[in-house]
């Protein structure tokens, strides 16, 4: 904790930059969305869909949080992808405020561990423990914290259950007292700096693993090929890259029923968020081995 941060008075205007860490499907995204209480940030069911920093920000009239939401860490398989993600989480911690470290309630083991071993010591560290609404005796709770402060110094401990919505006023109250005192960084009514195009990039790729469940694997991902505005009309061209032609088999489903699903759902969700009509096109292509190669994660924006 900062001098800064202890001393100022409670009325003062409060604003900086939170980062979001945890090991993947502890519910970083879910948290995001609604300590933002709209839906930017990725949720699946599955580990691992959130590749990008993504920042979400939320204002009101005493404070202003840029939540920067990172990447699951993967430990095991580390190849091209996973290691611009690992350089994606640590890069995002230099220049954040206040550090959120999520875990799932009862759950704690190496993996957790070594994520905690890279947050800093210089600046408050929270602990949140969600997915509390799985927990029937809260006596648990008490203990499974108290095991964890024993690794590290948290400068406090927020028990919140991110699909419920409970404790997230709590939370935004805890974190606001460890922010500097200082004026908006963003409009007032910005809610993430991320441009249409990634954001529609975002919302295809989830509709992706929402429809295709564990069936797919993880190295799917999508590129936004087009994204012009006709009058008010936006038009997305979106590719849906995948590894193998048996997965754009699952993806296209019976005469191609899946990806039309698919893609009336994204346009729907994109229509919502951009506040105005979309005309989406999509397409599904086959590159082989593209997770391992560094030349075309580059073409990403990964590294
Ligand atoms: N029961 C319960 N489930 C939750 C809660 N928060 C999130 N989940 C579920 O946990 C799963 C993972 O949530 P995400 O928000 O995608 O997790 P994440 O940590 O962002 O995952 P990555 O993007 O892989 O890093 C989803 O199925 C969520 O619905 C919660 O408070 N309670």
């Amino acid at each position: 904790m900062t001098e800064e941060t202890t001393n100022a008075p409670d009325d003062s205007y409060r604003s900086g930059y939170i980062a979001i860490v945890g090991r993947p499907n502890v519910g970083k995204s879910t948290l995001l969305n609604h300590l933002i209480g709209q839906k930017i940030s990725i949720t699946s069911r599955k580990a691992q869909t959130t590749r990008h920093r993504i920042n979400g920000i939320y204002t009101d009239d005493h404070s202003q949080f840029v939540f920067v939401d990172t990447p699951g860490f993967q430990l095991k398989h580390l190849n091209a992808l996973n290691r611009g993600m690992n350089r994606v989480v640590t890069s995002s911690l230099r220049d954040v405020q206040v550090v959120m470290y999520v875990l799932e309630a009862l759950r704690y083991d190496e993996r957790d561990q070594e994520v905690l071993k890279l947050l800093p010591d210089n600046r408050p560290v929270l602990l949140v423990i969600n997915k509390i609404d799985e927990v029937a005796d809260k006596g648990q709770l008490f203990d499974f914290a108290e095991r964890i402060a024993k690794d590290f110094k948290f400068a406090d401990i927020v028990p919140v259950s991110a699909k419920f919505g409970k404790k997230i006023e709590e939370l935004r109250d805890t974190l606001r007292s460890f922010l500097p005192e200082g004026g908006l960084i963003y409009d007032a009514d910005d809610v993430t700096d991320r441009s249409e195009r990634f954001l529609a990039s975002e919302i295809l790729r989830e509709k992706v693993f929402r429809f295709t469940g564990e069936e797919l694997p993880y190295s799917v991902s999508v590129v936004i090929e087009k994204f012009e505005m006709d009058k008010k009309l936006r038009r997305i061209s979106a590719a849906i890259l995948v590894d193998k032609e048996a997965h754009k088999a699952m993806l296209l489903g019976k005469k191609g029923e899946k990806i039309k699903e698919i893609a009336t759902q994204a346009r729907l969700d994109m229509e919502k968020l951009f506040d105005g009509k979309v005309f989406l096109e999509v397409f599904i292509k086959v590159r082989s081995g593209w997770a391992d190669d560094s030349r075309i994660l580059q073409t990403l924006g990964y590294e």
